[in-house]
């Protein structure tokens, strides 16, 4: 199965548990894959035959944008769920990032993988 994805995805929005992070957006990144046969695609030449990585980033932005969750565990599972429900991708990686979450770490958040790759 070939894989599309999306790396350095930066959004700001409302993400955390404390009273700050209740009303100041903060940046998170995400590295999305998504299985996709890119097979006729390649053959055809043709946008229509493939994931349009431009219409995922939208709708991702668009919702993080305007989400408030507290946890990154439900905001990271919501996008695995649009990504396999509206784009039809029968397995999802996601890696969310919260830069600057813990004083001393360099890197914090999430890695999930939802679905099965189909063969
Ligand atoms: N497993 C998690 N741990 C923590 C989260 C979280 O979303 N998942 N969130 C916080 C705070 O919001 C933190 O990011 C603020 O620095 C703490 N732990």
């Amino acid at each position: 199965m070939d894989i599309i994805f999306l790396g350095g995805l930066e959004i700001k929005t409302i993400i955390g548990i404390y009273d700050w992070e209740r009303v100041a957006k903060q940046t998170v990144i995400l590295d999305i894959e998504m299985a996709f046969d890119i097979q006729k695609a390649a053959e055809t030449d043709d946008i229509q035959h493939t994931l349009d990585y431009k219409t995922v980033s939208h709708r991702v932005i668009s919702f993080v944008e305007s989400s408030q969750f507290f946890l990154v565990e439900r905001l990271i599972s919501e996008i695995a769920d649009i990504i396999r429900n509206e784009f039809n991708v029968s397995w999802v990686k996601v890696t969310l990032n919260k830069k600057g979450a813990i004083s001393g770490a360099s890197d914090v958040g999430i890695i999930i993988e939802r679905g099965e790759k189909k063969s």
